[in-house]
């Protein structure tokens, strides 16, 4: 069989592509599996926060295009940038084993975020980076794009006292060693399918989805479903500041999120444990009592409608 790999160009897509290119090599030797690269709305707009360029799916829009062109069979994608609703016709087939999914802690002055004084630059532009760090720590925070490698260079021109950054990319790429301190879930709290890698396809493609079926792994992808449920429930989009964050324990999980305004100010948590076997919805659950609470507030806000 002959396989197209639709993945962003940036460093981190490439060594996810090529890891599932040589994961699906390794169950069967005779696939001829080719990247193709595709530069997406995410890739091009680099100097505005991707809150305010709105809008969902920045960074998968177009791959998902060239799989229903049929210029590509499948794609492989940080969870974290898929929104929860698919294109009609696509289906994420397979995710994989999850990456430390906790948020990172970069600098070279600091070693953790409370050794931070008053006033400290710290570089992300992401709402719930931003939101959670105003909620406890007494420091401003200044936009910061670009890929993992840009964002990285950036900090060592001291344009930032510190960045957060997601583990998972960090560790891929072998930059597992500027990690200064790993955020607890607990307190800083990831965003839905941080740290996982999935892969889409066309549904009625039955060869394929039979293949990808074997590359994935039941209890990220539970996990990931829950935290993508949540996500939908909120209208999720990077406009939002929210994260949601679940575990498994061998028969028990447990389930915690948040949805705060972008000053931090604001916010609501909620937190859920239970048997597994109960899992399934309580994303849902989580972010209509969340919403329920005061949160409908902020999205209207936010996103100018209600959810
Ligand atoms: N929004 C960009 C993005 N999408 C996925 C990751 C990291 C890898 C992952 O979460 O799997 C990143 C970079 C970051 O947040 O630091």
């Amino acid at each position: 069989m002959k396989l197209r790999i639709a993945t962003r160009g940036s460093q981190l897509a490439l060594w996810q592509a090529e890891h599932v290119k040589s994961r699906l090599l390794e169950v069967d030797p005779s696939l001829e599996i080719e990247l193709k690269i595709i530069k997406t709305q995410g890739d091009k707009i680099l100097d505005v926060s991707l809150a305010k360029i709105g809008g969902k799916g920045l960074f998968v829009k177009e791959i998902e295009q060239a799989m229903m062109d049929d210029e590509a069979d499948l794609a492989v994608h940080s969870m974290k940038d898929v929104p929860a609703e698919l294109p009609e016709g696509l289906i994420l087939q397979a995710i994989l084993e999850r990456e430390d999914p906790r948020d990172a802690f970069v600098s070279n002055k600091y070693k953790s975020l409370d050794e931070l004084p008053e006033g400290a630059v710290v570089g992300t532009s992401s709402l719930r980076r931003a939101s959670q760090l105003y909620r406890q720590y007494p420091v401003k925070t200044e936009l910061l794009r670009g890929n993992v490698n840009t964002r990285l260079a950036k900090l060592d021109d001291d344009k930032y006292d510190a960045i957060i950054l997601a583990a998972a990319g960090l560790i891929r790429l072998e930059f597992g060693d500027r990690i200064a301190d790993s955020l607890d879930p607990d307190k800083f709290i990831p965003s839905p399918g941080q740290g996982a890698v999935g892969i889409e396809c066309r549904e009625d493609d039955a060869e394929l989805c039979a293949l990808l079926n074997k590359l994935n792994h039941t209890e990220t992808s539970i996990r990931v479903k829950v935290e993508r449920e949540f996500n939908l429930a909120i209208g999720g989009s990077c406009q939002v500041p929210a994260g949601c964050y679940a575990t498994i324990d061998g028969d028990s999980f447990e389930l915690r999120a948040f949805v705060a305004s972008p000053d931090g100010k604001e916010y609501y948590r909620e937190d859920m444990s239970g048997d597994l076997k109960d899992l399934p919805g309580k994303g849902t659950e989580i972010a209509n009592k969340l919403i329920a609470r005061g949160a409908a507030e902020i999205i209207k806000d936010l996103l100018g409608k209600d959810v």
